[in-house]
Protein backbone atom coordinates (compact mmCIF):
# COMPACT_ATOMS: atom_id res chain seq x y z
CA UNK A 1 0.00 0.00 0.00
CA UNK A 2 1.72 3.38 -1.21
CA UNK A 3 0.68 6.72 0.26
CA UNK A 4 1.20 10.23 -1.21
CA UNK A 5 3.79 10.64 1.99
CA UNK A 6 6.18 7.64 1.21
CA UNK A 7 5.89 7.59 -2.02
CA UNK A 8 9.03 8.35 -3.45
CA UNK A 9 8.70 10.82 -6.78
CA UNK A 10 9.72 9.71 -9.92
CA UNK A 11 12.21 11.51 -12.30
CA UNK A 12 9.55 12.52 -14.28
CA UNK A 13 7.44 13.75 -11.15
CA UNK A 14 10.69 15.47 -10.19
CA UNK A 15 10.99 17.24 -13.14
CA UNK A 16 7.47 18.57 -13.80
CA UNK A 17 7.32 19.48 -10.27
CA UNK A 18 7.14 23.68 -9.91
CA UNK A 19 10.43 24.23 -8.30
CA UNK A 20 12.42 27.42 -7.33
CA UNK A 21 16.11 28.41 -7.86
CA UNK A 22 17.91 31.31 -6.10
CA UNK A 23 21.71 30.40 -6.86
CA UNK A 24 22.65 29.84 -10.75
CA UNK A 25 24.98 31.56 -12.26
CA UNK A 26 24.24 33.49 -15.93
CA UNK A 27 28.04 32.61 -17.05
CA UNK A 28 27.71 29.33 -15.52
CA UNK A 29 25.07 28.07 -17.10
CA UNK A 30 25.53 28.47 -20.82
CA UNK A 31 24.39 25.31 -23.14
CA UNK A 32 27.93 23.59 -24.73
CA UNK A 33 26.87 24.37 -28.20
CA UNK A 34 26.54 28.29 -27.74
CA UNK A 35 29.45 28.33 -26.06
CA UNK A 36 30.85 27.00 -29.35
CA UNK A 37 28.75 29.11 -31.58
CA UNK A 38 29.93 32.38 -30.32
CA UNK A 39 33.32 31.77 -29.56
CA UNK A 40 33.29 30.97 -33.41
CA UNK A 41 31.86 34.36 -34.11
CA UNK A 42 33.74 36.39 -32.42
CA UNK A 43 37.10 34.55 -33.24
CA UNK A 44 38.24 33.55 -29.57
CA UNK A 45 40.33 30.72 -30.08
CA UNK A 46 41.30 29.41 -26.80
CA UNK A 47 37.86 26.98 -25.64
CA UNK A 48 39.79 24.09 -24.81
CA UNK A 49 37.30 21.42 -27.37
CA UNK A 50 35.35 22.57 -29.94
CA UNK A 51 32.55 20.13 -30.26
CA UNK A 52 29.43 20.59 -27.56
CA UNK A 53 29.46 17.18 -25.73
CA UNK A 54 33.73 17.06 -25.44
CA UNK A 55 33.19 20.88 -24.27
CA UNK A 56 30.57 19.81 -21.88
CA UNK A 57 32.92 16.91 -20.13
CA UNK A 58 35.69 19.71 -20.25
CA UNK A 59 34.08 21.80 -18.30
CA UNK A 60 33.03 19.38 -15.55
CA UNK A 61 36.05 17.79 -15.32
CA UNK A 62 38.17 20.97 -14.69
CA UNK A 63 35.24 22.18 -12.60
CA UNK A 64 35.54 18.72 -10.65
CA UNK A 65 39.10 20.17 -8.75
CA UNK A 66 38.52 20.14 -5.12
CA UNK A 67 39.49 23.39 -5.22
CA UNK A 68 37.00 26.66 -5.45
CA UNK A 69 39.93 28.40 -6.88
CA UNK A 70 40.62 26.12 -9.77
CA UNK A 71 36.56 25.55 -10.12
CA UNK A 72 36.59 29.61 -10.79
CA UNK A 73 39.36 29.14 -13.60
CA UNK A 74 36.86 27.45 -15.56
CA UNK A 75 34.98 31.07 -16.11
CA UNK A 76 37.43 32.87 -18.23
CA UNK A 77 36.06 30.72 -21.30
CA UNK A 78 32.47 31.51 -19.98
CA UNK A 79 33.04 35.14 -20.02
CA UNK A 80 35.30 35.63 -22.91
CA UNK A 81 32.04 34.71 -24.88
CA UNK A 82 29.77 37.11 -23.05
CA UNK A 83 30.98 40.26 -24.10
CA UNK A 84 28.59 41.84 -26.60
CA UNK A 85 24.76 42.75 -26.36
CA UNK A 86 23.71 39.90 -28.91
CA UNK A 87 25.44 37.10 -26.95
CA UNK A 88 24.45 38.66 -23.17
CA UNK A 89 20.31 38.42 -24.79
CA UNK A 90 20.98 34.91 -26.37
CA UNK A 91 22.40 33.42 -22.87
CA UNK A 92 19.82 34.70 -20.97
CA UNK A 93 17.04 33.76 -22.88
CA UNK A 94 18.44 30.56 -23.59
CA UNK A 95 18.84 30.53 -19.59
CA UNK A 96 15.29 31.38 -19.25
CA UNK A 97 13.95 28.82 -21.65
CA UNK A 98 16.42 25.80 -20.24
CA UNK A 99 15.24 26.55 -16.86
CA UNK A 100 11.27 26.79 -17.60
CA UNK A 101 12.01 23.53 -19.90
CA UNK A 102 13.01 22.44 -16.37
CA UNK A 103 9.80 22.53 -13.85
CA UNK A 104 11.54 26.01 -12.55
CA UNK A 105 8.40 28.23 -12.22
CA UNK A 106 10.78 31.17 -10.34
CA UNK A 107 14.52 31.87 -10.84
CA UNK A 108 17.04 34.31 -9.34
CA UNK A 109 20.20 34.35 -11.90
CA UNK A 110 23.21 36.43 -10.87
CA UNK A 111 26.24 37.50 -12.97
CA UNK A 112 29.23 39.84 -12.39
CA UNK A 113 28.40 43.35 -15.09
CA UNK A 114 32.04 44.30 -14.37
CA UNK A 115 33.10 40.85 -16.24
CA UNK A 116 31.26 42.18 -19.62
CA UNK A 117 32.76 45.12 -20.23
CA UNK A 118 35.85 43.96 -22.41
CA UNK A 119 34.35 45.21 -25.67
CA UNK A 120 33.45 47.99 -24.51
CA UNK A 121 29.60 47.80 -23.01
CA UNK A 122 28.97 49.92 -20.61
CA UNK A 123 27.32 48.68 -16.95
CA UNK A 124 24.17 49.75 -17.88
CA UNK A 125 23.99 48.21 -21.34
CA UNK A 126 24.77 44.87 -20.13
CA UNK A 127 22.58 44.59 -17.50
CA UNK A 128 19.92 45.82 -20.08
CA UNK A 129 21.33 43.10 -22.42
CA UNK A 130 20.54 40.69 -19.71
CA UNK A 131 17.58 41.93 -18.67
CA UNK A 132 16.20 41.84 -22.91
CA UNK A 133 17.24 38.30 -22.73
CA UNK A 134 15.49 37.11 -19.72
CA UNK A 135 12.34 38.85 -20.95
CA UNK A 136 12.71 36.82 -24.37
CA UNK A 137 13.27 33.52 -22.63
CA UNK A 138 10.23 34.20 -20.73
CA UNK A 139 8.40 34.79 -23.49
CA UNK A 140 9.57 31.97 -25.55
CA UNK A 141 9.31 29.40 -22.92
CA UNK A 142 5.51 30.54 -22.35
CA UNK A 143 4.99 30.09 -26.26
CA UNK A 144 6.42 26.11 -25.34
CA UNK A 145 3.56 25.63 -22.93
CA UNK A 146 5.83 26.71 -19.49
CA UNK A 147 5.42 29.57 -17.36
CA UNK A 148 8.71 30.82 -15.55
CA UNK A 149 9.80 34.74 -13.97
CA UNK A 150 13.55 35.37 -13.46
CA UNK A 151 14.67 37.96 -12.03
CA UNK A 152 18.45 39.23 -12.28
CA UNK A 153 21.09 39.57 -9.35
CA UNK A 154 23.92 41.69 -9.72
CA UNK A 155 27.43 40.33 -8.54
CA UNK A 156 30.36 42.04 -6.95
CA UNK A 157 33.55 40.02 -7.52
CA UNK A 158 35.26 39.79 -3.68
CA UNK A 159 38.66 40.33 -4.95
CA UNK A 160 37.99 43.65 -7.75
CA UNK A 161 36.77 46.95 -5.85
CA UNK A 162 33.86 47.47 -7.40
CA UNK A 163 31.35 46.69 -5.03
CA UNK A 164 29.65 50.15 -4.30
CA UNK A 165 28.98 50.88 -8.02
CA UNK A 166 27.63 47.31 -8.52
CA UNK A 167 25.81 47.87 -5.34
CA UNK A 168 24.60 51.57 -6.70
CA UNK A 169 23.70 50.03 -10.30
CA UNK A 170 21.49 47.14 -8.91
CA UNK A 171 19.54 50.22 -6.84
CA UNK A 172 19.40 51.87 -10.02
CA UNK A 173 17.39 48.80 -12.25
CA UNK A 174 15.61 47.56 -8.60
CA UNK A 175 12.17 48.51 -10.52
CA UNK A 176 13.74 47.08 -13.72
CA UNK A 177 14.31 43.12 -13.48
CA UNK A 178 17.33 43.54 -10.75
CA UNK A 179 15.82 41.75 -7.64
CA UNK A 180 19.06 42.14 -5.68
CA UNK A 181 22.94 42.06 -5.19
CA UNK A 182 25.28 39.40 -4.39
CA UNK A 183 29.33 39.19 -4.00
CA UNK A 184 31.08 36.36 -5.17
CA UNK A 185 34.56 34.87 -6.45
CA UNK A 186 37.25 33.46 -4.11
CA UNK A 187 36.33 33.51 -0.63
CA UNK A 188 39.74 32.66 1.31
CA UNK A 189 41.26 36.15 1.68
CA UNK A 190 38.57 37.76 0.82
CA UNK A 191 36.10 38.72 3.72
CA UNK A 192 33.17 40.10 2.82
CA UNK A 193 34.08 43.27 5.52
CA UNK A 194 36.08 44.38 2.28
CA UNK A 195 32.55 45.27 0.62
CA UNK A 196 31.20 46.82 3.89
CA UNK A 197 30.19 50.37 2.01
CA UNK A 198 28.44 48.63 -0.58
CA UNK A 199 26.59 46.60 2.04
CA UNK A 200 25.56 49.71 4.21
CA UNK A 201 24.49 51.93 0.88
CA UNK A 202 21.94 49.21 0.38
CA UNK A 203 20.70 48.64 3.62
CA UNK A 204 19.99 52.52 3.92
CA UNK A 205 18.51 51.80 0.30
CA UNK A 206 16.24 48.99 1.98
CA UNK A 207 17.20 46.74 -1.01
CA UNK A 208 18.13 43.01 -0.42
CA UNK A 209 21.45 41.00 -1.04
CA UNK A 210 23.05 37.80 -0.17
CA UNK A 211 26.60 36.61 0.38
CA UNK A 212 28.49 33.77 -0.75
CA UNK A 213 29.63 32.67 2.62
CA UNK A 214 30.90 29.56 4.04
CA UNK A 215 31.68 27.67 0.71
CA UNK A 216 35.28 27.05 1.12
CA UNK A 217 36.14 28.94 4.07
CA UNK A 218 33.99 28.64 7.51
CA UNK A 219 32.22 30.05 10.70
CA UNK A 220 33.80 33.35 10.63
CA UNK A 221 32.70 34.03 6.89
CA UNK A 222 29.81 33.35 8.00
CA UNK A 223 29.59 35.34 11.08
CA UNK A 224 30.80 38.40 8.94
CA UNK A 225 28.37 38.12 5.77
CA UNK A 226 25.72 38.28 8.73
CA UNK A 227 26.58 39.92 11.45
CA UNK A 228 29.06 42.87 9.93
CA UNK A 229 27.58 42.95 6.33
CA UNK A 230 23.47 42.36 7.25
CA UNK A 231 22.97 39.39 4.45
CA UNK A 232 19.49 38.62 4.03
CA UNK A 233 20.67 35.47 2.90
CA UNK A 234 23.74 32.83 2.63
CA UNK A 235 25.56 31.82 -0.91
CA UNK A 236 26.04 27.93 0.24
CA UNK A 237 26.44 28.42 4.17
CA UNK A 238 26.91 24.92 4.10
CA UNK A 239 30.18 25.54 6.85
CA UNK A 240 27.44 26.45 9.35
CA UNK A 241 27.59 22.63 9.82
CA UNK A 242 31.03 23.41 11.93
CA UNK A 243 28.63 25.00 14.51
CA UNK A 244 26.49 22.12 15.44
CA UNK A 245 27.27 19.17 17.44
CA UNK A 246 25.42 16.13 17.18
CA UNK A 247 26.20 13.48 19.76
CA UNK A 248 26.28 9.79 20.06
CA UNK A 249 23.07 8.99 21.08
CA UNK A 250 21.55 11.42 18.47
CA UNK A 251 21.63 14.97 20.71
CA UNK A 252 21.46 17.81 18.94
CA UNK A 253 23.40 21.05 20.10
CA UNK A 254 23.89 24.06 18.01
CA UNK A 255 26.41 26.73 18.48
CA UNK A 256 25.46 30.59 18.99
CA UNK A 257 26.05 31.62 15.12
CA UNK A 258 24.16 28.04 14.19
CA UNK A 259 21.22 29.04 16.79
CA UNK A 260 20.79 32.51 15.03
CA UNK A 261 20.80 31.23 11.69
CA UNK A 262 17.85 28.89 12.35
CA UNK A 263 15.90 31.04 15.00
CA UNK A 264 16.18 34.22 12.64
CA UNK A 265 15.34 31.40 9.49
CA UNK A 266 18.13 32.51 7.31
CA UNK A 267 17.85 31.44 4.02
CA UNK A 268 20.70 28.89 3.01
CA UNK A 269 21.27 28.42 -0.91
CA UNK A 270 22.80 25.13 -0.76
CA UNK A 271 24.16 23.33 -3.81
CA UNK A 272 25.11 20.36 -3.52
CA UNK A 273 26.97 19.17 -6.63
CA UNK A 274 28.57 22.34 -6.92
CA UNK A 275 30.12 21.74 -2.86
CA UNK A 276 31.12 18.27 -3.76
CA UNK A 277 33.25 19.89 -6.93
CA UNK A 278 34.45 22.64 -4.88
CA UNK A 279 35.41 20.22 -1.60
CA UNK A 280 33.03 21.80 0.53
CA UNK A 281 31.43 18.18 1.28
CA UNK A 282 32.43 14.75 0.29
CA UNK A 283 29.27 12.76 -0.72
CA UNK A 284 25.43 13.67 -1.31
CA UNK A 285 24.69 11.41 1.59
CA UNK A 286 27.43 13.15 3.87
CA UNK A 287 26.16 16.60 2.34
CA UNK A 288 25.31 18.87 5.57
CA UNK A 289 21.94 19.78 3.94
CA UNK A 290 20.26 16.15 4.99
CA UNK A 291 20.96 17.40 8.74
CA UNK A 292 20.06 20.82 8.09
CA UNK A 293 16.30 20.02 6.74
CA UNK A 294 15.44 17.57 9.86
CA UNK A 295 16.57 20.50 12.58
CA UNK A 296 14.72 22.74 10.25
CA UNK A 297 17.23 25.28 9.15
CA UNK A 298 15.67 27.54 6.45
CA UNK A 299 17.25 25.33 3.35
CA UNK A 300 16.67 25.71 -0.23
CA UNK A 301 18.30 23.56 -3.29
CA UNK A 302 20.08 24.95 -5.96
CA UNK A 303 22.25 24.28 -8.77
CA UNK A 304 25.22 26.94 -8.89
CA UNK A 305 26.41 26.33 -12.16
CA UNK A 306 24.91 23.82 -14.31
CA UNK A 307 27.44 23.88 -16.63
CA UNK A 308 30.19 23.33 -14.37
CA UNK A 309 28.11 20.81 -12.68
CA UNK A 310 26.42 19.36 -15.68
CA UNK A 311 23.39 19.81 -13.73
CA UNK A 312 19.82 20.86 -13.51
CA UNK A 313 17.23 21.79 -10.66
CA UNK A 314 15.81 18.31 -11.13
CA UNK A 315 19.14 16.96 -10.70
CA UNK A 316 19.52 18.13 -7.29
CA UNK A 317 16.18 16.96 -6.37
CA UNK A 318 16.97 13.38 -7.73
CA UNK A 319 19.99 13.22 -6.15
CA UNK A 320 18.53 14.29 -2.66
CA UNK A 321 15.87 11.79 -2.82
CA UNK A 322 18.13 8.85 -3.52
CA UNK A 323 20.45 10.04 -0.69
CA UNK A 324 17.76 11.34 2.09
CA UNK A 325 14.70 9.20 0.57
CA UNK A 326 13.05 12.37 -0.13
CA UNK A 327 9.19 12.47 -0.71
CA UNK A 328 7.33 15.25 -3.02
CA UNK A 329 6.59 16.70 0.57
CA UNK A 330 10.03 17.30 0.92
CA UNK A 331 10.40 18.82 -2.09
CA UNK A 332 7.65 20.89 -1.63
CA UNK A 333 9.19 22.22 1.49
CA UNK A 334 12.28 23.41 -0.24
CA UNK A 335 10.52 24.93 -2.73
CA UNK A 336 8.18 26.92 -0.40
CA UNK A 337 11.50 27.86 1.43
CA UNK A 338 12.73 29.09 -1.36
CA UNK A 339 9.92 31.37 -2.53
CA UNK A 340 9.63 32.43 1.03
CA UNK A 341 13.21 33.95 0.65
CA UNK A 342 13.21 35.22 -2.70
CA UNK A 343 13.77 38.61 -3.46
CA UNK A 344 10.58 39.74 -5.18
CA UNK A 345 7.52 41.81 -2.83
CA UNK A 346 5.60 39.17 0.04
CA UNK A 347 2.64 39.30 -2.27
CA UNK A 348 3.72 37.72 -5.19
CA UNK A 349 6.19 35.44 -2.88
CA UNK A 350 2.59 34.62 -1.02
CA UNK A 351 0.85 34.18 -4.14
CA UNK A 352 3.30 32.21 -5.94
CA UNK A 353 3.37 29.86 -3.05
CA UNK A 354 -0.57 29.18 -3.11
CA UNK A 355 -1.37 29.65 -6.46
CA UNK A 356 1.44 28.19 -8.37
CA UNK A 357 3.63 25.77 -5.70
CA UNK A 358 1.21 24.20 -3.55
CA UNK A 359 -1.27 23.61 -6.38
CA UNK A 360 1.52 21.72 -8.34
CA UNK A 361 3.11 20.08 -5.99
CA UNK A 362 -0.73 18.60 -5.11
CA UNK A 363 -1.56 17.55 -8.45
CA UNK A 364 1.44 15.58 -8.06
CA UNK A 365 0.83 13.80 -4.91
CA UNK A 366 -2.60 13.18 -5.56
CA UNK A 367 -1.47 10.83 -8.84
CA UNK A 368 -1.16 7.60 -7.08
CA UNK A 369 -4.46 7.44 -6.83
CA UNK A 370 -5.33 7.59 -9.93
CA UNK A 371 -2.98 5.36 -10.91
CA UNK A 372 -4.32 2.72 -8.52
CA UNK A 373 -7.32 3.01 -10.54
CA UNK A 374 -6.55 2.17 -13.53
CA UNK A 375 -4.66 -0.63 -12.06
CA UNK A 376 -7.26 -1.96 -11.19
CA UNK A 377 -9.47 -1.54 -13.85
CA UNK A 378 -7.20 -3.51 -15.45
CA UNK A 379 -6.17 -0.80 -18.35
CA UNK A 380 -2.44 -0.25 -17.38
CA UNK A 381 1.17 -1.20 -18.34
CA UNK A 382 2.46 -3.73 -15.28
CA UNK A 383 4.33 -2.75 -13.24
CA UNK A 384 4.20 1.13 -13.53
O1 LIG B 1 30.21 28.81 -6.00
C1 LIG B 1 30.77 29.88 -6.26
N1 LIG B 1 31.47 30.52 -5.28
C2 LIG B 1 32.08 31.72 -5.49
N2 LIG B 1 32.06 32.34 -6.66
C3 LIG B 1 31.41 31.74 -7.68
C4 LIG B 1 30.75 30.52 -7.53
N3 LIG B 1 30.21 30.18 -8.72
C5 LIG B 1 30.51 31.17 -9.57
N4 LIG B 1 31.23 32.12 -8.96
C6 LIG B 1 31.78 33.36 -9.53
O2 LIG B 1 30.71 34.27 -9.73
C7 LIG B 1 30.96 35.00 -10.94
C8 LIG B 1 29.71 35.70 -11.41
O3 LIG B 1 28.69 34.84 -11.78
C9 LIG B 1 31.53 33.92 -11.84
O4 LIG B 1 32.24 34.48 -12.94
C10 LIG B 1 32.43 33.15 -10.89
O5 LIG B 1 33.72 33.75 -10.85
ZN1 LIG C 1 27.60 30.59 -6.49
Amino acid sequence: MTSQTTHVPTADQIRRAPKVLLHDHLDGGLRPGTIIELARAQGYSKLPETEPDKLGAWFRDAADSGSLERYLETFAHTCAVMQTREALVRVAAECAVDLAEDGVVYAEVRYAPEQHLEAGLTLEEVVEAVNEGFREGERLAREAGHRIRVGALLTAMRHAARALEIAELANRYRDDGVVGFDIAGAEAGYPPTRHLDAFEYLKRENNHFTIHAGEAFGLPSIWQALQWCGADRLGHGVRIIDDIEVAEDGAVTLGRLAAYVRDKRIPLEMCPTSNLQTGAAASYAEHPIGLLRKLHFRATVNTDNRLMSGTSMSREFELLVDAFDYTLDDLQWFTVNAMKSAFIPFDERLAMINDVIKPGYAELKSEWLFRQTVATSGSSTPGE
